[in-house]
């Protein structure tokens, strides 16, 4: 590994309850990154993402931050830290408007909005329609504009590494890609990203470095633009179901 590691997972193994769903995960997210995780339903994904982020119970040593060791550390330290997730479906307070979910991130942020990189204002010019929505319902949004604030409200606790669970779920291919660009100008702003990503394509293009899963195991690391589509055929369905 070249570079410095902001995020990285020694031997994580996880799961709900008795349930294991991941079995020695190593990972490392370098300053500036994007890496993407890919891999078929239930591979595990997710779950390695609520693990990182102290929404399901690590041993310490499994997730280190900075190289210090913080597995199972409480979400509101982690982002306290500088770990921000837009989780899978959204999860936006309902019944909140646009810019009241926002405030909900602002008041838990790892820095006051004035000394933060992102503010709403900041917001408001990469993601126009959210300024022109601010005092509207969240339920009142098309399903990309809740994705905005949901990236917007992570962004808002003023995160170094940010974790997304499959922003694309659910949108069409034009909201895709206006959502996908604003990720460069993320990156630039100093945060790293982590991706889950099920479109491979959309994985490889978005991403310095790919993992894919298979079953709660790393299958297949490299350079994005380095692995073929048979080497990630073959690490996401198993060697004997790759496709020649
Ligand atoms: N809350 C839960 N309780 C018990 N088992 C769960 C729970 N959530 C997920 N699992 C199981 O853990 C395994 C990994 O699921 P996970 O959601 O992490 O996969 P994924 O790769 O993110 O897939 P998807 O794209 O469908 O979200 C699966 O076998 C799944 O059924």
């Amino acid at each position: 590994m070249t570079g410095t590691a902001i995020l990285s997972t020694h031997g994580l193994v996880g799961g709900y309850g008795d349930f294991q769903a991941l079995f020695g995960i190593d990972l490392h997210l370098l300053q500036g990154e994007v890496i993407a995780l890919i891999g078929a339903n239930g591979a595990g994904k997710s779950t390695f993402l609520k693990s990182v982020f102290g929404l399901l119970p690590v041993g310490r040593d499994m997730v280190r931050y900075e190289g210090v060791p913080v597995g199972g550390t409480p979400v509101h330290k982690m982002v306290g830290r500088g770990l921000a997730m837009v989780p899978e479906g959204r999860r936006l307070f309902a019944g909140m408007t646009v810019e009241e979910n926002m405030r909900v991130a602002i008041d838990h942020a790892r820095l006051p909005e004035s000394e933060g990189q992102w503010t709403r204002d900041r917001l408001f010019e990469l993601f126009p329609i959210l300024r022109e929505k601010r005092n509207q319902p969240i339920e009142d949004l098309s399903g990309g504009q809740q994705q905005m604030v949901a990236i917007s409200r992570a962004l808002l606790c003023q995160p170094r590494v940010l974790l997304c669970d499959e922003l694309s779920l659910g949108l069409a291919p034009r909201v895709i890609r206006e959502i996908y660009a604003v990720l460069p100008e993320i990156i630039s702003g100093g945060t790293s990203i982590v991706l889950v990503e099920q479109d491979v394509s959309l994985a490889r293009e978005a991403s310095n470095r790919l993992y894919c899963m298979l079953e709660g195991r790393i299958t297949l690391t490299g350079n994005s633009n380095e692995i073929s589509r048979d080497q990630i055929a073959a690490a996401y369905f198993g060697a004997s179901n790759a496709v020649a």
